[in-house]
This record gives structure tokens, sequence and C-alpha cells, in this order.
């Protein structure tokens, strides 16, 4: 019965004023396990079924869009051990739960420097995005060796050579051919950010994308969140006032 509750948007959220897209950095699995006396790593494995979670409970509410922030550019400065954890954690969730994010109407897709993952995740991502290309109950991203300037840069420079080539005049380049050439091109900006573990700061994520999100910190670490804090997290978005620079 509880369980049933849950799958059904709370009463005290209104179904029109919903985030269509929710951005995610899921900070915090670290200190959650040396809380525990645990490894790292234990929390980045706990902080699997707090996501796995979450994305359900979009789906079930009613969320057209989840972006999750997986690795940081930046965190390949982190000890050998730990990386090389993470990049077989997220091969085997990939694998482990692409039959039921097919069953779901999960599309999943990916933004970040790909190219130089390791060769049997760059598998994993290509296959799970071809196999779930075309489902629609919501669409999940996910952001590994992502790095927000990165991005930028790499946009710049296509837009350059394109210049360069003689195929687009510089006073044509504007926002909208600016966000064709992101990752996230085709895809709307967040309207809510989420970040756990207390830190409030962007960690180099998604700095164009996000210009106009609305941003929802928490203390809880990452693999405690859960769908009661979603909740309150939706609660509080509902209280904004979007203003977009108008009065
Ligand atoms: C396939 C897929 C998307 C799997 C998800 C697994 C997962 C939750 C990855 C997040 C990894 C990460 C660097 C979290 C930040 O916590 P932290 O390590 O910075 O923790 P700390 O701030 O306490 O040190
Ligand atoms: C959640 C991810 C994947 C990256 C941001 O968290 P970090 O823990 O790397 O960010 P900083 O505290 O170093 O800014
Ligand atoms: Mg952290």
């Amino acid at each position: 019965m509880t369980a049933k509750l849950l799958q059904t948007l709370p009463p005290d959220l209104d179904r029109h004023r919903l985030p269509k897209h929710v951005a995610v950095i899921m900070d915090g699995n670290g200190r959650w396990a040396k809380q525990k006396g645990m490894p790292r790593i234990a929390g980045h494995r706990q902080g699997v079924d707090a996501l796995k979670d979450l994305l359900r409970c979009c789906k079930d509410w009613g969320i057209a869009a989840l972006t999750v922030y997986a690795f940081s550019t930046e965190n390949w400065s982190r000890p050998a051990q730990e990386v090389d954890f993470l990049m077989v954690l997220f091969e085997r969730m990939l694998r482990h739960e692409l039959e039921e994010m097919c069953r779901e109407g999960v599309r999943i897709s990916f933004v970040g420097d790909l190219d130089s993952l390791p060769k049997s995740l760059r598998s994993e991502i290509e296959r799970s995005q071809i196999a779930t290309a075309n489902n629609q109950a919501i669409h999940f991203t996910v952001a590994i060796n992502y790095g927000s300037r990165r991005e930028i840069l790499k946009v710049c420079r296509q837009i350059a050579e394109a210049a360069q080539a003689g195929e687009i005049k510089p006073e044509n380049i504007d926002e909208n051919l600016f966000e064709q050439h992101l990752y996230t091109a085709g895809t709307d900006n967040p309207d809510l950010l989420i970040r756990t573990s207390g830190e409030m700061r962007l960690s180099n994520f998604l700095l164009w994308q996000m210009a106009y999100t609305e941003m929802y910190f928490t203390h809880t670490l990452w693999p405690d969140f859960n769908r009661s804090e979603f909740h309150l997290a939706l609660i509080d978005y509902q209280e904004r006032d979007r203003r977009f620079g108008k009065v």
C-alpha cells in the first residue's frame, strides 16, 4: 500500500508546475562510506541504488528528463583505484540495467568526452544509446568525463573551423547555433538542479545550460537521497518565482 502510494505524485505537488528536466550532482558518496568506516568505493556502489530509485521516481511522477553528473573531467585526478572502480561500475550498471530500461521506456544518452573512456565502457554506452533511442517515457542523460569548460571550448573550435571554411559568417553566430554544438544539443535546459552533500558549487557542470536553472542544495549525502528528499526539493521548486529577467 505504502509502496503503491509512493508511486503516484504526492498530493501536495502540482503536476502542472513540475520541472520538466531535473539535473543532479550526486555528491557525497565518499563521505557516506567514510562515516560508516567503509572504503570510498562502497559509497559509489550504494550511490547506484539511489540513482536507480530516483530514475524510477522521475518516471513515476511524470518528469520528462533527468541528467546526472557521474564523472567530471577533473575526477581523473583521484586515486587510480577509485577511478578504475568507477569505470567498471558504470559499465556494469549499464550491462545490468539495459533490459529494464528498455522495458520501462527509458531513453539513455551520454554527454562528455566519451572518446577517452575505456573501450569496453564505450561499447556499452553505444549499445545502450542505440537500444533505447526510440523510448519515450523519460530521457535519462549521464554525464561521464564531462566538463563544461571543455564542452564550451569544443563548441568554439567547431564554430571557428566552420567560419574559417567559409560555411558561416561571424555575425550569424548566435545562441541557437552555439547550442547546436553542445553535447546537450536538442535537449531543453534543466529547470531544477539538485546537489547533495552540502557543497554549494557547480563543479564545472552544465555552465551554459544552467543560466536560468533553479538550484536546490541539501546536506543529505547522495547514497541517502530518496523519494522523500526528492519530494522536498520539488516542493521548494514549486515555491520559486522564475522571472527570467522580467518583472
Ligand atoms: C552508471 C551510473 C551513472 C552510475 C552512478 C554511480 C555514481 C553514483 C557515481 C557518482 C560518482 C561520484 C564521483 C560521486 C561524487 O561523490 P564523491 O566521490 O565526490 O564523494 P565525496 O564528495 O564525499 O568525496
Ligand atoms: C558528482 C560528480 C561526478 C562531480 C562533482 O563532484 P566532486 O566531488 O568532484 O566536486 P568538487 O567537490 O571537487 O567540486
Ligand atoms: Mg565530492
